[in-house]
């Protein structure tokens, strides 16, 4: 893979914020921006739009320079063969659907045209809807075809500003598995502004970390969900993401057997093939270690682990960062039970898993 065909070099200042930024991004698969509110997270979506002029810096997608302020190039956001959905989906409410989506598909000329017409409908499972007006669809629906719209246009790059931060969690679930979909089947950069951490496990393959205008780090996901130096590696919600391949299903007791570096997993059933990838979220707080093996448990996953990390996690708690292999897992337990077992780096520990979240 190209990791850096999308350069984002900028530096933008206002009142007291500053973007200073210099980024590769990949040339496909979600990049997540992540951080806290008012670190530069839309603002960096923006300058790759075109919409902040007064930008310094340089955009180059794929050789092509779309900005370069040592150069004096500037290309203004109707130049720039871009998607840009935000949170709330601005559909033409005199349009119906198929109208909205017309208006995409014939921005690009057909001999520019990557993304057919059958194809972005069925990409975003829209096709039942063509008929219906914009106040016809619900909040779900209304992001699909907001997403249909931009990439009926076959941009090069897709920016998507916190999509799913209106809906509820039950649309949220609707739309999930479509934007998993985009995230394997497009061949482009999408760039993914989101708060939710839940969200970035499930479709970020790369995460750019914002704070106050900064980097503060970059890199694979799985990396840096289970790094001690970064706040995502802390507190309850921290969990680990582990890239596994489906084995075997248990159609008698509804179990998927799942193979990873660095062990076996067994996971609620699943619809997975064999053989095909299954991304599986362990959260560190259901994760316990001790140094024998257990066997009278009813836990379904012991794996054997060394102790990488370990660092404090708020008041009587420890984060451990364990490695099963190549892989990385973390365990949130007490000081006391830290103590207890003598844990240190290098240790050997058996992780036992309580439950996992399946994420596609
Ligand atoms: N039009 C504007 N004029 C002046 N300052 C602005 C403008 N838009 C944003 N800012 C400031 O720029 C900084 C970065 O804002 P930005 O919207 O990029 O942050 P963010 O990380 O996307 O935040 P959030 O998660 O809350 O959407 C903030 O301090 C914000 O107040």
């Amino acid at each position: 893979m190209n990791t850096n065909a999308l350069q984002l070099q900028a530096r933008l200042t206002r009142d007291s914020f500053t973007l200073d930024i210099d980024l590769a991004l990949p040339g496909h698969g979600v990049t997540a921006l992540f951080g806290p509110s008012g670190s530069g997270k839309t603002t960096a979506l923006r300058v790759l739009a075109g919409l902040e002029p007064g930008a310094m810096g340089r955009v180059c997608l794929q050789g092509e320079v779309w900005q370069d302020s040592t150069q004096g190039i500037y290309k203004p956001v109707h130049q720039r063969a871009l998607g840009y959905v935000f949170q709330e989906a601005s559909l033409f409410e005199h349009l119906n659907v198929q109208a909205n989506l017309r208006y995409g598909f014939q921005r690009t000329p057909a001999a520019q045209r990557t993304q057919s017409w059958d194809n972005t409908l069925e990409l975003l499972g829209i096709s039942h809807l063509l008929k219906r007006w914009p106040h016809e669809l619900s909040g779900g629906e209304r992001q699909r075809v907001a997403i249909a719209r931009a990439l009926a246009t076959s941009p090069r790059l897709l920016l998507l500003d916190e999509p799913l931060a209106a809906l509820d969690a039950p649309r949220k679930a609707e739309i999930l598995p479509y934007l998993e979909r985009l995230q394997a089947e497009l061949q482009l950069p999408v760039i993914y502004v989101t708060h939710a951490i839940d969200e970035v496990a499930r479709l970020a393959e790369h995460l750019v970390l914002l704070d106050r205008g900064r980097v503060t780090a970059f890199g694979p996901t799985a990396e840096l969900l289970t790094r001690l130096d970064l706040p995502l590696a802390h507190g309850d919600t921290a969990g680990a993401v582990l890239c596994c391949k489906v084995v075997f299903h248990d159609d008698q007791d509804h179990l998927t057997q799942t193979h990873f570096a660095g062990g076996e997993l067994t996971v609620p059933r699943q619809h997975t093939g064999i053989g095909q990838p299954l991304r599986v979220r362990v959260a560190a707080r259901d994760v316990s270690l001790t140094l024998q093996r257990q066997t009278d448990t009813s836990i379904l996953n012991i794996i054997a682990c060394t102790v990488h990390t370990m660092s404090p996690d708020g008041p009587g708690h420890v984060m451990v960062v364990l490695h099963a292999g190549d892989t990385s897992l973390m365990a949130r337990i007490t000081a006391r039970s830290s103590r207890s077992l003598a844990l240190e780096p290098g240790k050997a520990v058996f992780a036992q898993i309580k439950g996992v979240a399946v994420l596609e």
